[in-house]
């Protein structure tokens, strides 16, 4: 299920439809769907109420960060899938990806909003953060609300959102997960940083020394190398809107290179999960939410020095999955 929300490729798509005539719109990257993010939607999901009309999100794909700087872009927090997934549990009707590529990006702040907002949403509210800037001209909020203004649309700006006097932002989030911080991560997030990925082949030397992992291929963000607790959701099917039908373990989660037993390797995910029976796994998908990170990755002098590591680790995955 989708909780509702409704899925426009274009902003054309959703003109056809008329979805979000005379309701509210938050505009943003959403990348991470984190309490910023969710406060904008609360924000528009009530302009909407009070009009009696929907409330939606407009984002865009790829995110723009990629498309303007391709080599400092960092792996997101939650590819489109996830992040519709998400979307639709904030309570939205519709959902509008605005394909991002450079001759988007040259769009003027003033284009924007006479052809996307007035001309094709229709929307009566904007709802943006306060740091929020428009078109290739980059229009902070002061000058964005004249160009709506034009055409009868108000604009709403949301206070930072914090966290303990931090701003919560999904740069933050990704450099608490670069560090390994995924407890700080999840504070941001409002539940656990989670990865998706298939099932791929190991080279099978856990299963020997009786510690065997799934490894986990993806193209998702991993966090700093180390040693983790994850809730592992196996099975399924991959939607749209997320993973359905799906099996929940608790397990253990390396993220790294394996210095005890290769060199020279790319850094990896592979977890030995609790309470699975071991069958041919291959292939099927797999989200890891990760809970809490337990030590940094090391090299053992010897494989029986890390199955002896492992064994401790698994102790204190349990002792923390049970509360
Ligand atoms: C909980 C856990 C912790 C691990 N910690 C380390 C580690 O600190 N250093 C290391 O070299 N490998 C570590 N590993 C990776 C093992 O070396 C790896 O699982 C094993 O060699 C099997 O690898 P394979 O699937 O490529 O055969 C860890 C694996 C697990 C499941
Ligand atoms: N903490 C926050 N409080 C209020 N609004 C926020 C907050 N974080 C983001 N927003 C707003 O949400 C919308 C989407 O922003 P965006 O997706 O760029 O998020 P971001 O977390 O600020 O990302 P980045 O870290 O890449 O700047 C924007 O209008 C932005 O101003």
């Amino acid at each position: 299920m989708n909780g509702g929300v409704q899925v426009f490729r274009s902003p054309e798509q959703a003109a056809a439809a008329g979805v979000l005539r005379g309701g509210a719109v938050a505009i943003g990257n959403f990348d991470g769907v984190h309490l910023g993010h969710q406060k904008l939607a609360e924000v528009a999901r009530a302009w909407a109420a009070s009009r009696g009309r929907s409330a939606g999100v407009l984002t865009f794909e790829p995110h723009p960060v990629r498309v303007l700087r391709p080599q400092l872009a960092p792996r997101v927090i939650t590819p489109l899938p996830r992040k519709l997934e998400l979307l639709a549990g904030l309570g939205l009707d519709a959902a509008v990806v605005q394909p991002f590529d450079l001759g988007y990006a040259g769009t003027p702040a003033a284009e924007f909003a006479a052809r996307d907002l007035a001309g094709r949403l229709e929307v009566a509210d904007v709802v943006v953060g306060w740091d929020f800037t428009a078109g290739r001209d980059r229009a902070r909020v002061d000058a964005l609300r004249p160009l709506l203004e034009r055409h009868g649309i108000s604009l709403h700006v949301v206070d930072p959102v914090t966290v303990d006097g931090l701003v919560v932002s999904s740069t933050k989030v990704r450099e608490f997960l670069r560090e390994g911080n995924v407890e700080a991560a999840a504070q941001l997030l409002t539940r656990p940083y989670d990865l998706d990925g298939e099932v791929a082949r190991g080279a099978g030397r856990g299963r020997g020394f009786g510690f065997p992992t799934a490894n986990v291929a993806t193209t998702g963000l991993l966090p700093a190398n180390g040693v983790y607790v994850v809730r592992a959701e196996l099975g399924g099917a991959h939607r749209e809107t997320g993973l359905s039908g799906a099996a929940v373990h608790g397990g253990v989660c390396n993220v790294g290179v394996k210095p005890t037993v290769e060199s020279g390797a790319s850094p990896v995910a592979e977890a030995h999960l609790f309470g699975f029976d071991g069958r041919d796994l291959y292939g099927t998908p797999i989200r890891l939410a990760f809970l809490a990170r337990l030590r940094d990755e090391q090299r053992f002098p010897s494989v029986e020095a890390l199955r002896a590591q492992i064994a401790r680790d698994v102790e204190a995955a349990h002792r923390v999955l049970a509360g």
